[in-house]
């Protein structure tokens, strides 16, 4: 069966803990993550983001319900298969960019494949290379650039295997606002220029605007979508959250 749904989750539900004390970090939630469109998750702190974000590409599990990625039903993985799926069709970008200090750019880059064993797809690689704009930092360290470049190697890294879904969790939280907008705009281009699927958490309205649509979670809870989001509007709508009931 061919999927235009890059992941979903289904009747989503995460309870940390037992009994009193436990806490329904997501409550019955289903969202799908169509291929080739940028997904903000935004909500409130504790509202769910993050977990929903884990579970979707498999970091953590499910207490109910099923999450996908493709046509992967990721409860049926045992936890080597789960961790060749992480490894070979998602892709992350970590507000700490996560890069391997000893290695160069170019070897940061192609480390998903080189781990998998892959070739990767030369052209691709090349393409990639040249949307993040590093051609020629590709033999120097992580410590020897600024932390918006350290962040678009890690985009490029996570799109190097081509996979099916690349998760950025708060992508800028580390950056200044220039080059937080540079990665963003990378991220929006990686998507519409080569049909990937990418899915973001953040808190920041801007960062949000730059997605195809956005989708609201409140006390584990999906509320709310919108398609076409500008900073504005996602600022009105997250203010709408903080009115007591
Ligand atoms: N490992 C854990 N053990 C227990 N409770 C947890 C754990 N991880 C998250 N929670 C709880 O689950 C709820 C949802 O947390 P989550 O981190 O998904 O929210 P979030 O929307 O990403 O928050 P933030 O915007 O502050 O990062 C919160 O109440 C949180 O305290």
């Amino acid at each position: 069966m061919t999927t235009t749904t890059a992941a979903r989750v289904v009747d989503a539900v995460k309870v940390y803990g037992t009994g009193d004390t436990g806490v329904r970090a997501l409550d019955g939630v289903s969202v799908d993550f169509p291929v080739g469109r940028f997904t903000a998750i935004m909500g409130p702190s504790g509202s769910g983001k993050s977990t929903l974000m884990h579970c979707a590409a498999g970091l953590d599990t499910l207490t109910s319900g099923a999450a996908h990625v493709g046509d992967t039903d990721l409860s049926t993985l045992d936890d080597r298969r789960l961790t060749l799926l992480r490894r070979d069709r998602v892709g992350f970008v970590f507000q700490a960019f996560n890069l391997v200090p000893t290695l160069t750019v170019a070897e940061n880059i192609r480390l998903p494949l080189d781990l998998a064993g892959a070739e990767g797809d030369p052209e691709w690689i090349a393409a990639l290379i040249d949307v993040v704009g590093l051609r020629d930092r590709l033999h120097h360290r992580p410590s020897e650039l600024s932390g918006g470049q350290q962040q678009r190697v890690a985009v490029a890294r996570a799109f190097a295997g081509q996979p099916d879904v690349v998760f950025a969790d708060e992508p800028t939280g580390n950056l200044d606002s220039r080059s937080g907008e540079e990665v963003l705009g990378l991220l929006g281009r990686a998507v519409r220029q080569t049909s990937r699927t990418v899915v973001m958490v953040t808190h920041d309205p801007m960062a949000a605007a730059h997605a195809d649509e956005v989708v609201f979670l409140a006390d584990g809870r999906l509320v709310d979508r919108m398609t076409a989001p500008t900073a504005d509007k996602v600022l009105d709508r997250m203010k709408a959250f903080e009115v007591p009931s």
